[in-house]
């Protein structure tokens, strides 16, 4: 088939990759739910979500490894899955890095790299790979075998393999879980230049929220299967659509409140209620971090007693019990900010970081 013909993204072009109410199971049971969702050209769409909630099944399916029970996959507007089509993966201008990076063990560097450019002769070929090493900066180590070489250099090597062959849409499932913990901030920020440099759509699977953050221009929270929310790491976090959002970028406090009369009692004080809601059951959810913690009284704080408290090099982890009602808080605070000994203190939360929410059944 004639992939420009087909309008799939000329090789080193950008495309869109379009999920349209995507539907999979397996066996009886669906793990994929009415997704729809868009990874726009040039962009990093980053899929987040526990484990288990159907994130490389979105990612196997827009491969073109597994046939979607419902719905179409395009690619600048060609369905490439879907009712009337279905494009083998070779076909449809992607590239694929997983997990474990999965080098051939017994070739080299260079075979490795050189591995997907079938279509090129064998001095291109060569060169090609030789391009593609040097972007990761890993030029001269095409002679090498993978077991030469270190996690992350091994991790460059399946990205140049992924990359020489100049995707319109690269795919990554993972690609850092298999990277020491103290090496994947560089590895990340390497990657992402090496990415911005191909100019590829990029799809990454990931269940770390800092990672997605740190990589995406628009990131897709899913729970068991579904679509939770969509937007920039600014709008997922400032912005969460519930609880479950919410919980998945920090840590937070829970607490069950009732909206009457558009206000909402809080353990923190008397709120206005979100809009839409004058009354009804609310879960409120307050970030450890937005807790503020002062040791002398004043307008709109609440007292509270310290229970424990944890040393955390930079941060202070601490647990509180509200004078009023008694609930549990737990705070984080910076290292220092509050002098050794005190056992009484005062908290206070700004406006917009208590986050509301509709109780859900
Ligand atoms: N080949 C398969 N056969 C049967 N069930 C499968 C298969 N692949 C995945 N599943 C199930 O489908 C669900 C979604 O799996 P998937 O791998 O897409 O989730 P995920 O969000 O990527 O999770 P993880 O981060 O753990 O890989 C899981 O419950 C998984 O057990």
């Amino acid at each position: 088939m004639n992939l420009q013909a087909l309008n799939l993204g000329a090789s080193g072009t950008a495309a869109r990759l379009r999920f349209e109410h995507i539907r999979h199971g397996y066996g009886g049971r669906d793990v994929v739910r009415d997704v729809s969702l868009t990874a726009f050209p040039g962009r990093v769409l980053c899929l987040l979500g526990p484990s288990g909630s159907g994130k490389s099944t979105l990612l196997r399916i827009a491969a073109g490894l597994e046939v979607p029970r419902g719905g179409r996959l395009l690619i600048n507007d060609v369905e490439v899955s879907g009712p009337h089509a279905f494009l083998p993966p070779e076909q449809r201008g992607v590239g694929l890095m997983f997990q474990d990076f999965a080098l051939f063990p017994h070739m080299t560097v260079g075979a490795n790299v050189a591995f997907g450019l079938t279509h090129l002769s064998k001095a291109s070929r060569q060169a090609a790979a030789g391009e593609a090493l040097a972007r990761v900066g890993l030029a001269g180590y095409e002679g090498k075998y993978p077991h030469m070489l270190s996690g992350g250099e091994q991790q460059r090597v399946a990205l140049a393999r992924a990359v020489a062959p100049k995707p319109s849409v690269l795919l990554m499932d993972e690609p850092f879980s298999g990277l020491d913990s103290r090496l994947k901030d560089q590895v990340r920020a390497d990657t992402l230049s090496v990415l911005r440099e191909t100019g590829a759509t990029v799809v990454i699977v990931t269940h770390d929220p800092e990672e997605a953050m740190g990589m995406a221009d628009q990131i897709a929270l899913l729970k068991d299967g579904e679509l939770v929310q969509t937007g920039s790491a600014r709008d997922l976090f400032l912005h969460p659509g519930s609880v479950f959002a919410a919980s998945f970028f920090s840590e937070i406090n829970r607490f069950e409140a009732v909206a009457r009369n558009g206000l909402v009692e809080t353990p923190f004080g008397t709120r206005r209620a979100p809009e839409n809601v004058t009354a009804g059951e609310l879960t409120l959810a307050v970030r450890f971090s937005d807790i503020r913690v002062a040791t002398v009284e004043q307008p709109g704080t609440v007292p509270a007693s310290v229970i424990d408290r944890r040393y955390l090099g930079t941060s202070e982890h601490l647990t509180l019990a509200l004078e009023e009602g008694g609930a549990t808080v737990e705070a984080s605070i910076g290292a220092g900010m509050l002098a050794e000994g005190i056992s009484r203190v005062f908290l206070f939360v700004v406006e917009d970081a208590i986050l509301m929410f509709e109780k859900q059944p």
